[in-house]
C-alpha cells in the first residue's frame, strides 16, 4: 500500500524525500525497526526516540515521521506532524483498514468500576449470543483466548491491531476500558465510540509521568464525552457538571440516588444466601427491568446499573440481560470464591485505602457474623498506603489477618510493620501471617458461622513478587485448595 493513503487523516509537512514509498508496516520502537517498514518518532518519558534515527535508517527504514524536525540522512523520508503518538493512532487505524468501524463499541472510563463494568457488559452481550472483543486491565480478551497486555488501555497500534483480529474473529461488540492517561498519551486518538460509559472520578492516578494534579485527571478522563455519540455519566459523582460542562455527544445520566434521571435504580436490596450473595434492584427511567447480579456491594449495583443503561440502547431481549447478570464472573472483582452455611470468602482487588473502605463498608450491608479481613501492601511503593489501608481495615473489619502482597524487594516483616503502625491505633482486632497462604487457610479454618471473609488486593494477578521474583499465586486457588483440605 501507498504510504500516501495511510496519511490521509494526518495533517502533515513533507521535510524530505517522497511519498511514493512502498511502506507495509508501522514501528514505533527502534529494536523492531525493517526495511518497509515506516518508523514513528516519539518522546516518551524516559527517552526520545529520535535518537534512533541513524539506526533504524540503518535497519532499512526508508520513511520516518517526526515531530522534530532533526537533520535525517538523504534518501529517507521525513515527515513532520505536530503529535507523533496522534499520528501513531492515525496511522494505525488506516493501516488496519479501520477495524473499530465495524464493529459497535464501548469505551469505559472511570476512577474505579471500569474493568468490572466491562466484564458486565461483555457477559451480558454474551448471553445475549453476541460475538464480543475486550480490551482492559485483564488483557486482549476474543472468547477464551486472553492475550496480557503492559498497560489497561494498549498503545494505538496493539489497540487496532486487536480491533482487527476481533473484526476477523466475528466479533459485533468491542468493549474496553480507556484510562485517562490513554487520552493523555493519544492511544485513542481518531475513535469515535458508539457509546462511552464514565463511572465515576477521584484522585487517582496524580504524580509523576501520570497526572499533575486533579484537574488534569479530570480533563483528560472526561474526553470520553467527545469522543462518543451517545454518553452516559453517574450523576452520583460529585464532579458530574465538572466532568460533562464540554461534551459533545448526546448525554444521558444514571443514578441511585438523584431522582428524574434516564436510568435509576430503585428498590436496592442486598441479599447473602448460602446459594446467592448478590444485588437485586429495579432499572427504572427510560427503561425497566427488575436485576439480580451476583457479585455484591453497593458499587456494583452502580456497576450494573451502568452497564445496563449502556445496553438498554442495543436492543437485547431482556430475559438474556438478566441472566446475563445473574451469572456474572468477575475476575477478582467482588468474587464470591466460597459460600456456604460456615462463611462466604470474597477476593476482591481493592488496592488503595478509598476503595478498601467501600469494600468494608458495603459488606456490612450483608449483616455478616464478622467481617473478616486479609490484606497486605505492596513492596518498594507509597507508604501512605500502608498507613490508611491499616487505618480502614482497623475501623471497618471485626478481625484482619495482615499478611504479605508483591513485597518485591522490601521485606514483608517490615511492611506489615507499617500496616501495624497504624491498625493498632484503631480499636480493630488482628493478628499478622506473612505467608498469605498460611493467611488465607488460617481465615477460613477459624471462621464461625455467618462470617463473610474478605481476602483483598490481588483479585485477578496471579503472582506473588518477591526478591524480583513472581511466583504463581492466586487467591481464589489459595481459597479453594484451603476449603478442599480444611474438608468444610
Ligand atoms: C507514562 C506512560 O504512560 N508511558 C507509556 C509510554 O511509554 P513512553 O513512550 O513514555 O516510553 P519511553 O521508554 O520513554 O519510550 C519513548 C519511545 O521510544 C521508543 N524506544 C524506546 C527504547 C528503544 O530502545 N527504542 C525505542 O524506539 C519507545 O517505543 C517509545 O515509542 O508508552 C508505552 C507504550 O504505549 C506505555 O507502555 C508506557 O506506559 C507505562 C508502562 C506506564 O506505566 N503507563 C501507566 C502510567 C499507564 O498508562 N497507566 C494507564 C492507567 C491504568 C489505570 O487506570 O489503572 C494504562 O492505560 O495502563
Ligand atoms: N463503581 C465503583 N466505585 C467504587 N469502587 C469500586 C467500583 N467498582 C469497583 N470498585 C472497587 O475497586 C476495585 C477495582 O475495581 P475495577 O477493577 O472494576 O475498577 P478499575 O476502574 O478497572 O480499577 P483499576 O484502574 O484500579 O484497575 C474493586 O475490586 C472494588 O473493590
Amino acid at each position: 500500500m501507498k504510504f500516501k493513503e495511510w496519511l490521509k487523516d494526518l495533517n502533515y509537512e513533507v521535510l524530505q524525500g517522497s511519498l511514493d514509498e512502498d511502506v507495509d508496516e508501522i514501528v514505533y520502537d527502534s529494536r523492531k525497526a525493517r526495511e518497509g517498514a515506516v518508523f514513528v518518532c516519539m518522546k516518551g518519558t524516559k527517552v526520545d526516540s529520535h535518537e534512533f534515527i541513524p539506526a533504524v535508517v540503518k535497519a532499512g527504514v526508508k520513511v520516518l515521521v517526526m515531530e522534530e524536525k532533526v537533520p535525517v540522512p538523504e534518501g529517507v523520508t521525513a515527515i513532520y506532524v505536530h503529535n507523533a503518538r496522534e499520528a501513531l493512532a492515525l496511522l494505525s487505524a488506516a493501516r488496519f483498514g479501520y477495524p473499530a468501524e465495524k464493529m459497535v463499541t464501548i469505551g469505559v472510563t472511570g476512577t474505579k468500576g471500569k474493568t468490572t463494568t466491562t466484564h458486565m457488559i461483555k457477559t451480558i452481550l454474551e448471553s445475549c449470543g453476541k460475538k464480543v472483543g475486550m480490551i482492559g486491565t485483564t488483557g486482549i480478551v476474543i472468547g477464551d483466548v486472553v492475550t496480557p497486555t503492559k498497560n489497561t488501555t494498549p498503545e494505538s497500534y496493539e489497540l487496532h491491531e486487536a480491533f482487527q483480529t476481533m473484526v476477523e474473529a466475528g466479533c459485533e461488540y468491542l468493549v474496553m476500558e480507556v484510562s485517562s492517561q490513554a487520552y493523555k498519551m493519544h492511544r485513542v486518538a481518531g475513535i469515535t465510540f458508539d457509546y462511552g460509559l464514565f463511572t465515576n472520578i477521584s484522585p487517582d492516578h496524580i504524580g509523576p509521568d501520570e497526572h499533575e494534579d486533579f484537574d488534569e485527571y479530570l480533563y483528560y478522563k472526561s474526553r470520553i464525552f467527545n469522543t462518543c455519540k451517545k454518553g452516559v455519566m453517574n450523576k452520583d459523582d460529585v464532579h458530574w457538571e465538572q466532568v460533562t460542562k464540554d461534551a459533545s455527544c448526546q448525554l444521558y445520566f444514571f443514578s441511585m440516588d438523584a431522582e428524574g434521571t434516564d436510568f435509576k435504580a430503585d428498590n436496592i436490596h442486598y441479599v447473602s444466601q448460602s446459594d446467592f450473595v448478590g444485588i437485586e434492584f429495579d432499572v427504572k427511567g427510560r427503561y425497566s427491568l427488575p436485576v439480580r447480579v451476583n457479585i455484591p456491594g453497593r458499587f456494583n449495583v452502580a456497576n450494573a446499573l451502568a452497564a445496563v443503561s449502556i445496553l438498554s440502547f442495543l436492543d437485547l431481549p431482556k430475559d438474556r440481560i438478566c441472566h446475563g447478570l445473574e451469572h456474572l464472573s468477575v475476575n477478582g472483582r467482588m468474587e464470591i470464591v466460597y459460600s456456604s452455611e460456615k462463611c462466604t470468602v470474597i477476593v476482591d482487588y481493592a488496592h488503595n485505602a478509598i476503595s478498601m473502605e467501600s469494600l468494608l463498608t458495603t459488606l456490612r450491608d450483608y449483616n455478616p457474623k464478622r467481617l473478616v479481613c486479609v490484606f497486605g501492601c505492596g513492596g518498594n511503593r507509597s507508604k501512605d498506603r500502608r498507613y490508611s489501608m491499616g487505618d480502614s481495615a482497623g475501623r471497618l473489619a471485626d478481625f484482619t489477618i495482615i499478611t504479605a502482597d508483591n513485597s518485591r524487594f522490601e521485606k514483608t516483616e517490615d511492611i506489615i510493620a507499617d500496616i501495624r503502625g497504624s491498625i493498632s491505633k484503631t480499636a480493630g482486632k488482628f493478628i499478622e501471617i506473612p505467608d498469605r497462604r498460611e493467611a488465607i487457610r488460617y481465615s477460613i479454618a477459624h471462621a464461625e458461622p455467618g462470617d463473610m471473609i474478605a481476602i483483598i488486593g490481588k483479585g485477578h494477578e496471579d503472582y506473588q513478587e518477591m526478591n524480583g521474583v513472581r511466583h504463581h499465586f492466586l487467591d481464589r486457588e489459595e481459597v479453594l485448595e484451603a476449603v478442599k483440605i480444611l474438608n468444610i
